[in-house]
């Protein structure tokens, strides 16, 4: 079908490359921006958690040694896998199978849900931000889902059948999750088990579906930039590729390994300011390859615009990390000029570097 109007205004899409030999040249990163680690050579390193016993009444031996690990790999990484959460199987596997069948669906009904500025969710291709100089190999659809008054459900695709509530039920289950780790950290900072979730405010939800089709260049290019999530906690699912990477140090990449069925738990921004920076906020990225499309499902849980940004403990010897209490909104502001910067000074650093 030739494309119509709209269609060839909007961005290219990787999966309409997926015959082409070569990637675009908006596509390839600089030298030192490729990955160096591939999707499926997998690392243990990341912590595996077995959630069993959590619920036990307080003071259960079990409960105390899952928070102890929850808060280890927080302190460590800001990054682990869950496993025995309670979500389940099938509602994963649900949510899977309609996702592919969403993301297969032909460009003029993925378009329909196009997520142009001021709409509440929908399909977008590449990135969230604005003017980037390399794209990331990626579509993605997002849902607005928490909290429930945000949800336009004319952003909420009617094709796959089913979609609709699989997606209510998945992102309610994993809002009772998140809630369950933010009580584990919140008491870890002696502070009551509420405090973070109430901290949020009127907790915000977005679900968001990453498909990254398989690429002829894997080497060239990323699927996701790396970068690390504003909010306070992301539930990340994945299916069985693997593409998932993180880092301690900037430099060193692992690849997560996937476990089906498990979540990546990660930290974000708004995790680590209210945490004082004892608990990391992940830096992680996404790798494609060329065999297979990847597929990943990450619920990040925010606080709300206006909810206030500052640190519920100093442990002794420790300086508040922000000066004075901010909005999250001023935090996500300032996040992204920083961002910005960062990008813009690459670009115009790196030829310099080079002579
Ligand atoms: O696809 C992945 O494994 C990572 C996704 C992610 O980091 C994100 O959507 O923020
Ligand atoms: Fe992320």
């Amino acid at each position: 079908m030739a494309p119509t109007q709209t269609q060839s205004s909007l961005p290219f899409m990787p999966t309409s490359a997926m015959e082409e030999q070569t990637i675009r040249s908006n596509f390839i990163r600089d030298e030192d921006e490729r990955p160096k680690v591939a999707h499926d050579v997998f690392c243990d390193d990341i912590p595996i958690i077995s959630l069993e016993g959590l619920d036990d009444e307080d003071g259960g031996a079990k409960r105390e040694a899952i928070c102890k690990s929850i808060v280890e790999a927080c302190q460590e990484w800001g990054l682990f896998q869950v496993v025995d959460h309670g979500i389940d199987a099938q509602l994963i596997s649900d949510m899977f199978r309609l996702c592919k069948d969403f993301f297969n669906l032909s460009p003029e009904e993925k378009y329909k849900f196009y997520m142009s500025a001021g709409k509440k969710g929908g399909f977008q291709i590449s990135s969230h931000l604005q003017g980037q100089l390399v794209q990331d190999w990626r579509e993605f659809f997002i849902y607005f889902s928490y909290p429930t008054e945000n949800r336009d459900y004319t952003r909420w695709p009617e094709k796959p059948e089913g979609w609709i509530s699989v997606v209510e039920e998945y992102s309610k289950k994993a809002m009772e999750l998140a809630c369950k780790l933010l009580g584990v950290l919140s008491e870890a900072m002696g502070v009551e088990r509420e405090a973070l979730t109430k901290a949020c405010v009127n907790m915000d939800q977005k679900v968001l579906i990453n498909c990254y089709p398989k690429c002829p260049q894997p080497d060239l290019t990323l699927g996701l930039r790396p970068h690390t999530d504003p909010g306070t906690i992301t539930l990340l699912s994945q299916d069985q590729v693997g593409g998932l990477q993180a880092t301690r140090d900037g430099e060193t990449w692992i690849t997560v390994k996937p476990i089906p069925n498990a979540f990546v738990v990660n930290l974000g921004d708004h995790g680590m300011f209210m945490s004082n920076g004892r608990f990391k906020n992940a830096l992680h990225q996404a790798v494609v390859n060329s065999e297979t499309s990847r597929m990943s499902i990450a619920t990040f849980q925010n606080p709300a615009q206006d909810a206030i940004v500052y640190p519920l403990a100093v442990r002794e010897g420790e300086k508040p990390m922000l000066d004075a209490p901010i909005t999250f909104a001023e935090m996500y502001k300032r996040k992204m000029a920083r961002d910005t910067e960062i990008q813009k000074f690459e670009k115009t650093a790196n030829p310099m570097e080079k002579k």
